[in-house]
């Protein structure tokens, strides 16, 4: 459905089947690059862009426990979230009731339709609105507001025979305020003879009205052009926020967007079809998921995020010693917990394999992880400590301290022992390279109790 930034995907399906990282990104880097520039993206943005992707995803190391290709991801995933306007959620919520939105915009842009699509947003959304039919320069305008109001239930004011848009803007403002409307929308005109006419009625409008909001329509297709349209109307009427329209239509979404980014003014809501029901609230994060292909890589990030906190550095540096004792264990599998819905996400991804130290059906990972904790708390310090001195008797112990199974305490020191095979992994010289340690400064004796 949206065409923007198709062929991204297509590149990080090949990115994701693996081979030499290195080569594998900078193949990526190079096809978003050229992706970028076709969408319409200021070519020195995609540079800048490209260029931070490739130091980060070079030079930066992934948190315990996620892979390099996962890491990369998501190092792509937060930077063209930041091209497109950030990780903020915009509030859709009218912050008082009457709130009066005007909508400005080119003719052609798409603005009487998402007028009505916004009313019908709106609607849905339980407020009772109303639509100003206050574009008198189209002749049409009026008649195509009035049938869509009808379409979706929503009372339009209009006077087909005056051509004062302003005060028509006006009337239908307190036409509305009397009948208790929490939304009142205005719809303008896009064109006039002259452009500082046009304008000037926006001017004016503005100043008479005195809307809560005005959101300025644009039309995707333009490109980078959006960003002067936007200036020249921000210019004349302060626009608080934006919405793209078309953008079901075009490869060139991508530079609208960018370009309305850099004005600083918000993308709202994106339009993407025909039809009354095809306006979405702009999420920028979702947005970069979907031209990724992720289905839900915004909680990936999230999940990875909080990954990141759980292992302190140095429980790392343990972990890599082969220090490891019952507390890592413990917060590993407390990290598995969060990376329950984690892990199904990342076997939707093509090519990234997940791998659960131990193989545990998701759904029974919750009950399994409140045995081990309650094993954990019925081992002595020594044991928690040195997990090695636990012999056959001492599990017995645990199992009936705990109120759990023999097995379950087994399956528990076996999650100690992939922890302990892990660390031995870690140690590998490349690896260590890799992670910029020099084997020299690493106590690299099995000493589990010491610290
Ligand atoms: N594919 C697609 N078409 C859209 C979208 N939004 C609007 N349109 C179409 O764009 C065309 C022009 O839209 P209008 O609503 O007439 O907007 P306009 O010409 O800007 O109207 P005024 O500015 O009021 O004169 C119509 O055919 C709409 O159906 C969208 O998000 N996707």
């Amino acid at each position: 459905m949206l065409m923007v930034f198709d062929n991204i995907r297509n590149a990080l399906t090949r990115f994701l089947k693996g081979g030499d990282y290195e080569k594998s990104v900078e193949e990526f880097i190079r096809e978003l690059q050229k992706e970028l520039v076709r969408a319409d993206v200021n070519l020195k943005l995609a540079v800048e862009i490209t260029n931070r992707i490739k130091e980060r995803a070079l030079k930066s190391e992934p948190p315990p426990g996620i892979s390099r290709r996962e890491w990369f991801i998501t190092i792509v995933y937060e930077e063209l979230t930041r091209l497109l306007g950030g990780d903020k959620k915009p509030s859709i919520k009218p912050l008082k009731k009457p709130w009066v939105i005007m909508l400005v915009g080119l003719q052609g842009s798409g603005k009487t339709t998402t007028a009505a699509k916004l009313a019908y947003f709106y609607k849905l959304e339980g407020y009772k609105v109303g639509l100003v039919a206050a574009d008198t320069f189209r002749p049409a305008a009026y008649t195509q507001l009035k049938q869509l109001g009808e379409q979706i239930g929503v009372q339009v004011y209009g006077e087909p025979d005056n051509n004062d848009a302003v005060s028509i803007a006006v009337k239908g403002v307190s036409f509305f305020i009397e009948r208790r409307t929490d939304i009142i929308i205005i719809d303008t005109a896009g064109r006039h003879h002259k452009e500082e006419d046009l304008l000037d009625e926006m001017r004016k409008i503005s100043e008479q009205v005195k809307p809560d909001e005005v959101i300025l329509v644009i039309d995707a297709s333009i490109g980078q052009q959006a960003h002067n349209i936007a200036k020249k109307f921000h210019e004349t009427t302060p626009i608080g926020s934006i919405i793209v329209t078309k953008l079901d239509g075009t490869a060139k979404g991508g530079g609208a967007l960018s370009a309305v980014a850099a004005t600083g003014a918000m993308v709202k809501f994106i339009g993407t079809g025909e039809k009354i029901d095809e306006l979405e609230v702009f999420n920028p994060p979702r947005f970069v998921s979907r031209i990724l292909g992720l289905g839900d890589i915004e909680s990936l990030v999230e999940k990875v995020r909080r990954l990141q906190l759980d292992f302190t550095e140095e429980d790392a540096k343990r972990l890599i010693e082969g220090k490891i004792n019952m507390r890592l264990v413990y917060k590993q599998l407390v990290s598995l917990r969060k990376m329950g819905p984690l892990a199904k996400i990342m076997q939707m991804i093509p090519g990234l394999g997940v791998k659960l130290p131990l193989e545990v059906d998701p759904k029974q990972l919750e009950v399994k992880l409140s045995k081990w904790l309650a094993a954990i708390n019925s081992m002595t310090y020594e044991e928690l400590e040195n997990p090695d001195i636990i012999d056959k008797s001492r599990i017995k112990r645990i199992a009936y301290g705990a109120g759990v199974e023999i097995d379950d305490v087994r399956e528990l020191l076996k999650q100690y022992e992939l922890m302990k095979k892990l660390s031995k992994q870690l140690r590998r010289r490349d690896i260590l390279k890799k992670l910029g340690i020099k084997p020299e400064d690493l106590k690299l004796e099995e000493e589990p109790g010491g610290s």
